[in-house]
């Protein structure tokens, strides 16, 4: 029987029952969050494209940090909607548009710190393979 068919709201008793409420919490991101999905295929290909252009293990670490910086922003923001339509629902309210817009801009600005992180990484590469340089 899966987590989600019992209606626990106590805490957890052991690592396993914390591990698979954190499964459930990933399958429910993949399976609702649209832009969670896109993000996870650029990272996807952004992994493939290091591979093909032999970037170095620092430059990939870099990469990798871009990605995972992305992801979290991208849960934290989920939460928060969940947590504003908890709260009020389909009621407008300035303080729910507050809270989201600023979970929105929080992706935002971790996707404009990727976007600096894959130009730094990949730009010079790219020149590189430029045939007429
Ligand atoms: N209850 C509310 N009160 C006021 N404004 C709201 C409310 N719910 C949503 N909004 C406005 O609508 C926008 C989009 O809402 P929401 O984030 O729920 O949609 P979404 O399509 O899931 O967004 P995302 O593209 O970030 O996943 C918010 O950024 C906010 O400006």
């Amino acid at each position: 029987m899966g987590s989600k068919d019992n209606k626990q709201v106590g805490k957890n008793t052991n690592f396993w029952q914390s591990f698979s409420h954190a499964i459930d919490g990933c399958k429910t991101l993949l399976k609702t969050e649209r832009n969670l999905r896109f993000h996870l295929v650029v990272a996807l290909l952004i992994i493939i494209l290091a591979g093909g252009l032999h970037v170095g293990w620092n430059q990939f670490l870099w990469l990798l940090l871009a990605i995972f910086v992305v992801l979290t922003a991208e849960v934290l923001n989920s939460i928060v909607e969940r947590i504003v339509d908890l709260l009020v629902g389909n009621h407008f309210n300035q303080l729910a548009k507050e809270a989201k817009d600023m979970a929105a801009g929080g992706v935002l600005l971790a996707t404009g710190f990727a976007m600096v992180v894959g130009i730094i990484v990949f730009l010079p590469l790219l020149i590189k393979l430029i045939p007429w340089r």
